[in-house]
């Protein structure tokens, strides 16, 4: 539908602008897929729609930044035996490579995308995804090329791990080389699985910069299972985002929090692979920029929702609701180099896109407050509502 939309009776209104404030008794106009106006209902401007919102909390939508859409298969077995106590280890990925080999690409893309509506049904309304279950050059080219069709940004995971009866250094080879090149067209992103089981702290270096010489920005799973030098990699090479940060040394810590590096955290995924939860609180506490991601996939988090995400951030990893909120909108936009300019996500600024979300509750509070509830009550994702 084009024209203009004034969204008013806004009770609570967070834009994540600089000031940090929360607005009350708001509203907002948008048009062409973007924010035109933000003040006081009483002074709102007229527009060719009206939505009232009844005095429900408006924010900017999710920004998952950390997902595995592309994929098919089913790990639920390996779910209960690990809540039975066996141990996660990274070789469970080889199942569903085994099954993404064998998937047609029209399946794995309509999987994908009925994640990303799941996900947007609960007010995402960015989102980053991967290969790194293909593992092979044509699988992971047509991995790619899925992700694309259904993702904002794309990572390519060559080296998630080795796949099962292929030497090591072929595989680094190949995932430097002919994998690299296959995938590059629908890629901006390169990451590795820094961790024992997957890709030590040389190789992971070898692939970050052979990503980086052929034009894109790295990203690093880094001390998911122990203290696998991925953090302090990522930081070394200036990667736009470490991802997991379970096992930190203070050093780690330290190394974090003078970079430019983002440490994302996954809360879901803890809880699911039963790893304690990231430092979040000391993180903070030293200055580091976090961001909180679902880490959607079939093995250690099989959830699209950003709000449980965020509840747990709050419930459980000594965040306040504001900055858990923060770390899933804002922050998670600085982990994709997209938290400024005209195309910024994560915050809501006159000019910027109309991302946002309405909340079946008067508050942000209420996120962490009624804790499992699902309280996504309207989303827009530039500008055009999301059934
Ligand atoms: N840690 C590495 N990769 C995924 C899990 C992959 C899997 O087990 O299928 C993750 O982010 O948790
Ligand atoms: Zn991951």
């Amino acid at each position: 539908m084009n024209g203009t939309e004034l969204v008013t009776g806004i009770g609570e209104l967070t834009t994540h602008d600089e000031s940090g404030e929360r607005l009350h008794n708001a509203a907002l106009v948008i048009g062409e897929g973007r924010i035109l106006w933000i003040g006081p209902a009483a002074r709102a401007p007229a527009a060719d729609r009206r939505t009232d919102v009844d005095g429900r909390a408006v924010l900017p939508g999710w920004v998952d930044t950390h997902t595995h859409l592309v994929f098919s298969g089913d790990r639920s077995a390996e779910f209960e035996a690990r809540m039975a106590g066996q141990a996660y280890a990274a070789g469970g990925i080889n199942t569903t490579v085994t099954a993404t080999r064998a998937a047609p690409e029209e399946q794995l893309v309509a999987t994908a995308r009925n994640l990303r509506h799941e996900a947007e049904t609960q007010g995402t309304t960015f989102l980053e995804t991967k290969t790194g279950y293909g593992l092979d050059v044509a699988s992971e080219e047509r991995s790619a090329r899925a992700a694309a069709n259904v993702a904002d940004v794309v990572t390519y995971l060559g080296a998630h791990i080795v796949p099962a009866g292929m030497d090591r250094r072929a595989y680094i080879d190949l995932v430097t080389g002919p994998m690299l090149t296959a995938v590059l067209p629908y890629v901006q992103f390169i990451d590795a699985f820094c961790e024992k089981g997957a890709f030590d702290v040389e190789e992971s270096r070898e692939v970050l910069l052979a990503g980086r010489a052929a034009g894109l920005e790295l990203r690093v799973h880094g001390n998911q299972l122990g203290f696998s030098g991925g953090v302090r990699l990522a930081v070394e090479l200036g990667a736009a985002s470490v991802d997991h940060c379970n096992y930190l040394e203070p050093a780690d810590i330290d190394a974090l929090a003078v970079g430019t590096t983002v440490a994302t955290l996954l809360p879901a995924c803890d809880l699911s692979t039963r790893q304690p939860f990231a430092p979040a609180r000391r993180l903070l506490d030293a200055g580091v920029v976090i961001a909180l991601a679902t880490n959607c996939n079939p093995g250690t988090s099989y959830t699209t929702s950003m709000p449980l995400c965020v509840a747990t951030a709050v419930l459980q990893m000594g965040l306040t609701v504001r900055e858990a909120v923060w770390a899933a909108t804002r922050g998670a936009a600085r982990a994709l180099g997209r938290d400024r300019g005209a195309d910024a996500v994560g915050s809501l600024f006159v000019g910027g896109r109309a991302d946002l979300q309405v909340l079946n509750a008067p508050s942000i509070s209420h996120l962490a407050y009624r804790v499992g509830v699902p309280l996504t009550a309207a989303v827009w994702r530039s500008g055009v509502r999301v059934d």
